[in-house]
């Protein structure tokens, strides 16, 4: 057998007609179908997989995994071929568990985190504070696989053969720690099943996605799902119990056996006792298990604070040594996007870049700024199209309600007329200025800063393109503000 060559049978899987062909590969697209491999045809949002069977088989596939609707729309071209067909209820959450036993591999100890906002944020302070201890981790999520292992990854959770095959290649590496982020589109089609998971993290429930989940309920449940996910026995649950559906999950954990470690600023196992900010951070008091601790953060806003607790919390949970790791915050570095830094003007103003892109972020970002800021607050905003459309007048009055200059802009219009998206902004925001150009919006926003005001460009925080029909065209936010900033100020060319 070819290296990477697995029987079928080898993966869990039984074919109908008791066929155990050796499988050279996995796709999830016809596209990427090669000799051997097995095809997952899987019920979609805008097609059955099934439809692509035929093209599948011509490629080469040894075996089809989909379910009786994918069976039944291929079955002329399927009783005519050898190719092994397994049938599953659920093919998503199958294809999951045999890509772990494809590719058989991953970090011994893996943690995920949850929620509306915060999951790159928390899984990449994770993921420094194991280094920070000496031990070689990865987080994987929104900015792709980052630390001691890099890779692109084009999902906050990539579907499960990429995951897998990350995983596999990361414990190769001897990387021994890794955490992930866990987006409800990726629970709700069993992304990460397959995957051992010792702790998992909960960090907040807004609006966003409602484009895809049927209702706010069942959004919720699909993020609860992640606890289902946890090691029975053995696994934590590290659950934000500020926020109002923190208990309900809690519950859910310990009502699955789990251990749970709650994390907030009440009565919390990890409870955060007091922050005092200045221009470059905060210091932060803190107890666990009702023995204080204080760090400093080199971090703006009060909300990372609660982001690097529940990473702290997830470490413990994981195993490390609670004094270790908070000896270690002091050291942890900012995430990309978030909150950054990007430029700042002669007068002194500073601007900001961030990814907040729902209204409880955009509200939460320029909220957390506030303190920092003598002058005026000015934002940038605009909202994803192809995205959640109810969310987009209440990023608006997110943005009118807590700053006090506000320029709409275009973010992502995909598909749709950037118009009508930034329309539907300006509904919650009637006193802000439109400028369609993100770049024109950049420079108008640099521009409109005086001395002691602050810029916060929100919504694409680390992204590099502007997506535009089915064109990413390059675009970055740090850049533009140092464009604009130079173009103003002097510095170009
Ligand atoms: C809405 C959504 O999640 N869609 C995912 C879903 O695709 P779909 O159901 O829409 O697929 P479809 O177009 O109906 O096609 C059905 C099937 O036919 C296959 N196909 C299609 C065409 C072809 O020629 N051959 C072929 O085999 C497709 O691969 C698919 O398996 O299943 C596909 C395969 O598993 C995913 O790649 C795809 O993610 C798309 C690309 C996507 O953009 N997803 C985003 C919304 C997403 O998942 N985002 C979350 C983050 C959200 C957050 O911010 O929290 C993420 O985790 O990244
Ligand atoms: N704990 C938090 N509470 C509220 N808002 C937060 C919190 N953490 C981060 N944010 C806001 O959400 C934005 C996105 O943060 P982050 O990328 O960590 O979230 P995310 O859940 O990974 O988002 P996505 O999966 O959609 O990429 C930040 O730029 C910030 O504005
Ligand atoms: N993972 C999120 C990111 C949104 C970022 C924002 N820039 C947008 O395009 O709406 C999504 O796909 O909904």
């Amino acid at each position: 057998m070819a290296a990477g060559t697995k029987k079928l049978s080898d993966l869990g899987l039984t074919a109908l007609a008791g066929a155990n062909p050796d499988i050279t590969g996995l796709a999830v697209d016809s596209r990427d179908v090669k000799e051997g491999f097995l095809f997952a045809a899987l019920p979609g949002t805008r097609v059955h997989g099934g439809t692509f069977i035929q093209f599948a088989l011509r490629m080469g596939a040894a075996a089809i995994l989909t379910d009786a609707a994918g069976a039944k729309i291929a079955e002329q071209e399927l009783a005519a071929s050898d190719a092994a067909l397994v049938i599953a209820e659920d093919p998503r959450q199958a294809l999951a568990y045999t890509s772990a036993l494809f590719f058989g591999a991953q970090p011994g100890i893996m943690a995920a985190v949850t929620g509306t906002n915060g999951k790159t944020s928390v899984a990449t302070f994770l993921r420094m504070i194991w280094q920070l201890m000496g031990l070689e981790a990865v987080n994987l999520g929104t900015t792709g696989v980052e630390g001691d292992f890099t890779a692109p990854l084009n999902h906050t959770t990539p579907e499960p053969i990429t995951l897998h095959r990350t995983l596999a290649a990361a414990a190769e590496a001897g990387i021994g720690f890794g955490a992930m982020e866990a987006s409800s589109h990726g629970l709700a089609q069993c992304r990460l099943d397959g995957v051992q998971l010792k702790a998992a993290g909960f960090t907040n429930f807004t609006q966003d996605h409602l484009d895809y989940h049927a209702s706010f309920e069942d959004y919720f449940n699909a993020k609860a799902g992640l606890f289902a996910r946890v090691l029975p026995e053995e696994g934590t649950a590290v659950i934000n119990i500020d926020d109002p559906r923190g208990l309900d999950m809690a519950m859910i954990a310990g009502g699955r056996g789990q251990g749970v470690l709650t994390v907030g600023k009440g009565e919390a196992d990890l409870a955060l006792m007091a922050q005092r900010f200045d221009a470059t951070g905060q210091d932060i008091r803190f107890s666990f298990r009702g023995k204080a601790y204080q760090a400093r953060l080199n971090l703006l806003g009060g909300f990372q604070a609660e982001n690097v607790l529940l990473a702290a919390g997830l470490a413990i949970a994981c195993g490390a040594e609670p004094e270790r790791v908070f000896e270690v915050l002091g050291d942890l570095k900012g995430v990309r996007g978030r909150m950054q830094l990007a430029a700042t003007r002669a007068n002194g103003a500073a601007v900001f870049v961030d990814y907040a892109h729902t209204p409880d972020a955009v509200a939460t970002a320029l909220k957390a700024m506030r303190p920092h800021v003598m002058g005026r607050l000015i934002v940038i905003v605009g909202a994803g199209g192809d995205r959640d459309a109810a969310k987009r007048p209440l990023m608006g009055q997110a943005a009118a309600e807590n700053a006090d200059v506000v320029f709409v802009t275009d973010d992502n219009p995909r598909t749709e007329d950037p118009a009508l998206i930034r329309a539907a902004v300006m509904g919650g925001a009637p006193g802000a200025t439109e400028v369609g150009d993100r770049a024109e919006a950049i420079l108008r926003g640099v521009d409109a800063l005086g001395p002691g005001d602050t810029l916060l460009i929100a919504g694409k925080g680390h992204e590099s393109g502007q997506i535009i029909g089915e064109d990413v065209l390059p675009f970055d936010d740090c850049e533009q503000a140092s464009v604009a900033v130079a173009a103003l100020d002097g510095g170009l060319a």
